[in-house]
């Protein structure tokens, strides 16, 4: 089922008839986005969930303008997204810290090219470091930290510059189960508290039924959108995650994300 589009003039983002093809300089072309439409209101949360391989962080750099769109267009408060933007935050599984700079100097990094004052910066840099739990870790490189950490940092760094959009791939992945609870509830207070639109790309269906208000389920290469279904929940209610109501929507999802695992299996195997 490809999403409809509804040209609404309240969405902010607008994905139309989205294709991206990949060309190596040895082997064969590969499609990874195909026929993509999908709009996204303000301030919305939406989640991103697909077998692997199926497009999903193609998807994200073009919507963080790190890949030209070649073919479709990509509206981003009605105006084509012709290459990244202070508007757009990513926390992108590959986008590395500088190696050179301390955690707060990666973090106050992006705050100085915002304009920030000094004082100003210091303290929101601090504030964002505490928050992912990073206190104590501060004159720290990258290469003295774990996985986990390294992504933490990449988190604050993001987080602080409070952009209006977010766009996230796997941020989470990398983390502990205990750290990971924490950090999706402190991304769900921050999204309630300075709303912003969150494009969030899981492989967790319980982590985006939680997190989001809607979830896209993307297809098997080359990626379509599938489906979309709504995850609007109560998510002050501690016991979430024994509702029937969640869990069968969790099931519902998984079983759209499992057939086209299996598809996506198939291909690799062709
Ligand atoms: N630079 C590239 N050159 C050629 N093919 C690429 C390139 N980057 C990605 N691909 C291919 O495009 C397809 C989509 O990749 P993408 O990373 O967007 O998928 P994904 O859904 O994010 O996967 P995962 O969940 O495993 O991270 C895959 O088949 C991948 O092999």
């Amino acid at each position: 089922m490809q999403a409809q589009i509804n040209s609404q003039v309240s969405s902010q983002i607008v994905v139309e008839n989205l294709n991206h093809m990949y060309r190596p300089a040895r082997g064969q072309p590969v499609l990874a986005v195909d026929n993509v439409s999908l709009e996204v209101r303000p301030r919305e949360f939406l989640a991103l969930l697909g077998p692997s391989g199926c497009g999903k962080s193609t998807l994200l750099y073009l919507m963080g303008g790190f890949l030209p769109v070649e073919k479709g267009r990509i509206l981003i408060g009605g105006k084509p997204v012709t290459g990244p933007g202070p508007d757009r935050g990513v926390v992108f599984q590959h986008f590395a810290l500088f190696p050179w700079k301390t955690v707060r100097a990666n973090v106050l990094y992006g705050l100085e090219r915002a304009g920030l004052p000094k004082n100003e910066r210091l303290k929101r840099a601090q504030a964002y470091i505490d928050m992912v739990g990073l206190q104590g870790f501060e004159d720290s490189y990258p290469s003295q930290l774990s996985g986990g950490m390294r992504q933490r940092t990449a988190i604050a760094r993001t987080l602080a510059i409070d952009p209006d959009i977010l766009l996230m791939d796997e941020p989470f992945g990398a983390l502990d189960a205990q750290t990971r609870s924490l950090m999706q509830s402190e991304l769900l207070a921050i999204w309630r508290r300075s709303p912003k639109t969150v494009i969030f790309v899981t492989h967790d269906v319980q982590e985006a039924c939680y997190l989001a208000e809607r979830v896209a389920v993307m297809s098997a290469r080359p990626g379509r959108i599938k489906a979309i279904v709504e995850t609007k929940f109560d998510r002050s209610d501690p016991h979430l995650f024994k509702q029937p109501a969640f869990i069968d929507k969790v099931d519902e999802i998984w079983a759209l994300v499992r057939n086209e695992a299996m598809l996506a299996q198939r291909l690799e195997a062709h």
